[in-house]
């Protein structure tokens, strides 16, 4: 999986307007309504992030969720934090409609 250029990350990023990109990782911060709802959409995320075989480094603070994704074996973002990204985006989506 090759290192996309900075440009290409901007421009994927379009797509994901919750997502910013910064020291060499893309990042996304989530507020839930209360822990409860933030750990169950962690624990899904979980389970996608072993179909995928990529995971994030991550901190919860209550209902605080913060993600950050890269690719250590390139030292960068590649499709492989894109794919992630986006499985995240619908996870959360669908966890704040319930
Ligand atoms: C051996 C295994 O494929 C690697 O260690 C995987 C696991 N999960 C990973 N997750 C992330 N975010 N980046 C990686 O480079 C990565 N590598």
């Amino acid at each position: 999986m090759s290192k996309l250029s900075e440009e290409d990350i901007e421009k994927r990023l379009i797509r994901l307007p919750e997502w910013e990109y910064y020291d060499n990782a893309i990042h996304a911060e989530f507020e839930f309504e209360n822990f409860k709802d933030c750990f169950s959409a962690m624990s899904r995320i979980a389970f996608e992030c072993e179909a995928l075989n990529h995971h994030p480094e991550w901190t919860n603070v209550y209902n605080v969720l913060k993600i950050s994704l890269n690719t250590h074996d390139v030292d960068g973002v590649t499709l492989k934090d894109f794919k992630l990204a986006e499985a995240i985006e619908l996870i959360v989506e669908e966890e704040e409609e319930e």
